[in-house]
């Protein structure tokens, strides 16, 4: 298939030197995840909704303009608040060009769920990340029930899904851990007459779910024997909603580790999602040792949400537990760099999801540690790292971020502790997640300069 590809953006180089310590606070920009699904939920309701702290963010913008060539309207007001008009349930509209999905692995496999039960054929590209990653794992759930998909080889984008009204509703267990695919598969569900179940032997961040359940859909969770059952009835009609997106843990997780490794340092993070489905680096912050206390525990938009004060703290190593891989799916790389200042062998393994992210993140992650210096063994679920002891890493070196946000964001931490600059050969891929970033990292740093 060729199709007209988005012209290449000029590499943004970024070199980090050490500095610090951080002090402050820090207001996290939305999450990612609830985002996405609040501007695809209230698309699909009757009447308006409201949207107060979206992530405005090149990936959450992707579904936005997505939603609207199938026909929602969404505005934004001029006080950062996204007013939604839902077309109903059944509703979306054919788009008259190809959905560009950019960076997002997220807004690709949720409305491929979405078209596939809709009468429209809509075609999907993406950036050359993007049309590196699977998507064989909702193509063949999306078959199933009806829809006709043709893909790049190796079921990759480019990709043209044609929808199937009314769709087949499925009995489906997920193969591989993936909120996406579930995801993808419930959407899908919500046009389809019957119910539409997913099977979870491993449970995934469950915001479709929480989400799904608040604008009026009829959706039980159970546990069965061989996992989590989350079951939909379709031809749904979704009720507009006020959300207020939490803080996003994912981006919390930055100043979660700088605040650690980073002598002196002591950081207040507003607002972030507690979803135990988002929790794992938490977890293992604190089995190194971090010193981390959560407060205002609260509940916002459906989700638990708290406060997070984080102080300079030494790390131990430890053997990771493999299954909080889920919970922890997108804080790898930062782990690495927390791991990289540890004292010890940090083992981590049993993520080879790690594999299919923006870049492979476990062959990204291990090439650029291991351009600063750091030992690194790299195992085909994960990496094993010796740390410093908390002493400063060698740095001097230039890394690359192979169109991946988390590994920018990720490296340019592990710059505020390295004796030489670390130069990130490109640092666009920030603004797909966490475009305030380099904002927040100097205001934490200028507050004791
Ligand atoms: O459902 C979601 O919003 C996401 C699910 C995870 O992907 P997988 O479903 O591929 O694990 C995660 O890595 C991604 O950043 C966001
Ligand atoms: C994996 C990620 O996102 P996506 O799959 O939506 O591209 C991420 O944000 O780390």
């Amino acid at each position: 298939m060729s199709h007209a590809t988005p012209l290449p953006v000029s590499p943004l180089p970024v070199s980090i030197v050490a500095r610090g310590p951080l002090r402050g606070d820090v207001t996290l920009p939305g999450d990612k995840s609830i985002s996405h699904r609040a501007l695809m939920f209230a698309s699909l309701a009757v009447g308006r909704s409201r949207i107060e702290g979206l992530l405005e963010g090149e990936d959450v913008l992707a579904t936005a303009a997505a939603m609207r060539a199938m026909g929602a309207t969404i505005e934004r007001d001029s006080d950062g608040v996204w007013q939604v008009d839902g077309v109903g349930v059944g509703g979306l509209l054919q788009p008259v060009q190809a959905l560009d999905m950019g960076n997002s692995g997220t807004s690709t496999r949720l409305l491929m769920g979405l078209v596939a039960s809709h009468p429209i054929t809509a075609t999907f590209i993406g950036d050359a990340s993007l049309s590196s990653r699977p998507m064989g794992r909702v193509i063949e759930p999306l078959t199933q029930m009806g829809a006709d998909i043709t893909a790049s080889p190796g079921g990759r984008l480019p990709l043209m899904l044609r929808g199937l009204t009314p769709a087949v509703p499925v009995e489906y267990t997920l193969p591989v851990a993936s909120a996406q695919v579930k995801s993808a598969v419930l959407l899908a569900g919500l046009n389809t007459p019957g119910i539409t179940r997913v099977i979870e032997p491993v449970p995934t961040r469950d915001h479709s779910e929480r989400m799904l359940a608040g604008f009026g859909a009829e959706l039980t969770v159970e546990e069965g024997p061989d996992g989590r059952i989350i079951s939909i009835r379709g031809e749904a009609e979704l009720q507009p909603q006020d959300i207020q997106v939490p803080g996003d843990p994912s981006s919390a997780a930055f100043w979660l580790v700088a605040g650690s490794i980073v002598p002196g340092s002591h950081i207040t993070i507003r607002n972030a999602c507690m979803n135990p489905t988002r929790t794992g680096l938490l977890q293992v912050l604190r089995m190194m040792g971090a010193d981390i206390t959560d407060t205002s525990a609260r509940t916002v938009g459906g989700e638990p949400v708290a406060d997070l004060v984080v102080r300079h703290a030494p790390l131990t190593a430890i053997e990771v537990p493999a299954d909080i891989a889920p919970s922890m799916i997108d804080e790898y790389p930062i782990l690495f760099v927390a791991a990289a200042c540890a004292t010890g062998r940090t083992v981590a393994r049993g993520a080879h999801e790690l594999r299919v992210k923006e870049s492979d993140r476990i062959a990204t992650m291990a090439a650029a540690l291991t351009a600063i210096g750091v030992s690194v063994t790299e195992h085909d679920d994960g990496l094993s790292i010796d740390g410093s002891g908390g002493a400063r890493l060698p740095g001097g070196a230039q890394v690359a971020s192979k169109l991946d946000h988390r590994i920018a964001m990720s490296m340019a931490v592990a710059g505020l502790v390295a004796r030489a600059p670390i130069c990130i050969d490109d640092a666009n891929p920030v603004a797909t997640s966490y475009p305030a970033f380099f904002e927040t990292l100097d205001a934490l740093v200028r507050a004791t300069d």
